[in-house]
């Protein structure tokens, strides 16, 4: 479990002091993945990096399984620090060394002797799918399998949080999604804690239980993915989820309208397709389905319909107002009336 207090990181630059995390305060459950989206800039990087001390908060406290990090001395901080693992977007392998030794190298760090680095690194290939690379060098590997290797290594010491810095940014979408499936994997099975940033939604989408967004340092909004995408509050969390959810529809549609144009999103495929209907026979009200989708979150399905209500305002109103109450949300998106 991760629990992050208050945290502020400023850099000093030579045009004065720059804020990269703003006051900051979060919880990660054992076991959870979590997803911290943000723009560039946003302080993403500040964040995970200060997690496990590569760079010292201003202040603020991070306690990592009951221990606070930013109470340690060096030697055990360095103990404590075993414990968190981290790979990265340009993996960091060391070019002159194989596949093997990059992963042994955190395991000689440890002092573990010659028998137990060689058992735990051949266990290690296995898991991530390289027993066949163990003796080549990096420049021998795909990005995909050179990001195996950086979650291997980061393994090696049985961490029991994974810090995940833009791990599948530099890989295409299929590598991503067998990556993504590995974190996945090594979630469910070493019941591991991961915290990973992204810009991109997918990510999220595919593998985190919770997310965060940030903006200029700060968390502007928090909760469980899901609940996110179908009812998002903040503007900015709007724009990250569009990238997704966002249906074009065609110009002429939206400004010929002489009703509301409503995008109504609902948990689950069809369960809620009938409070539609119903809701149409219960008021003098007209619909005009424009789109209908279902998006997968985690496999769990996320229902959205963009239809279009036509008839007597103060009609229209009570049924906006019905399928509200019985959907996980309903926003209007263009108001003729
Ligand atoms: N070492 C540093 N020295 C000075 N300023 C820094 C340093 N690292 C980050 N910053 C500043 O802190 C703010 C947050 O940057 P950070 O890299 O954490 O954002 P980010 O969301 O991770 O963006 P990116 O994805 O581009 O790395 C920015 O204004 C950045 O310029």
């Amino acid at each position: 479990m991760i629990e992050v207090t208050d945290l502020v990181k400023v850099y000093q630059t030579k045009k004065g002091e720059v804020t990269g995390v703003d006051h900051v305060s979060l919880t990660v459950n054992k076991g959870e993945i979590f997803g911290i989206v943000g723009y560039s800039g946003a302080g993403k990087s500040s964040l995970l990096r200060c997690l496990n001390l590569l760079e010292a908060p201003t202040s603020g406290e991070i306690k990592i399984d009951g221990v606070s990090l930013t109470a340690l001395g060096k030697k055990e901080l360095r103990t404590a620090r075993q414990k968190i693992g981290m790979i990265f977007q340009h993996f960091y392998l060391v070019s002159s060394k194989t596949v093997f030794e990059n992963v042994a190298f955190a395991l000689k760090a440890a002092y573990k002797s010659k028998t137990e680095i060689d058992t735990r690194v051949t266990d290690l290939l296995e898991m991530v799918g390289l027993s066949d690379k163990r003796d080549v060098y990096p420049s021998q590997l795909s990005g995909g399998q050179k990001q195996r290797v950086g979650i291997a290594r980061a393994l090696a010491n049985n961490p029991s949080v994974l810090l995940c810095d833009e791990a599948t940014s530099a890989l295409d979408p299929s590598t991503t999604k067998s990556i993504l499936s590995l974190l996945k994997k090594i979630n469910q099975e070493l019941g591991l804690t991961i915290v990973l940033i992204t810009h991109e939604m997918e990510v999220v989408k595919e593998i985190c239980d919770r997310m965060a967004v940030m903006q200029d340092g700060r968390i502007v909004e928090e909760g469980p993915v899901y609940d996110l995408f179908a009812n998002p509050a903040n503007e900015l969390t709007k724009e990250f989820i569009n990238t997704i959810l966002q249906f074009d529809l065609p110009d002429h549609l939206l400004t010929s309208s002489k009703g509301k144009i409503v995008k109504i999103h609902f948990r689950g495929a069809i369960a809620e397709e009938s409070v539609i209907s119903d809701a149409l026979q219960k008021f003098q009200v007209k619909g005009n389905i424009l789109h209908g989708k279902i998006e997968y979150i985690k496999e769990t399905p996320l229902g959205i319909f963009i239809m279009e209500l036509t008839g007597d305002m103060a009609e229209v109103e009570k049924a906006i107002q019905y399928i509200t109450s019985r959907t996980e949300s309903l926003e209007v998106i263009r108001d003729a009336a």
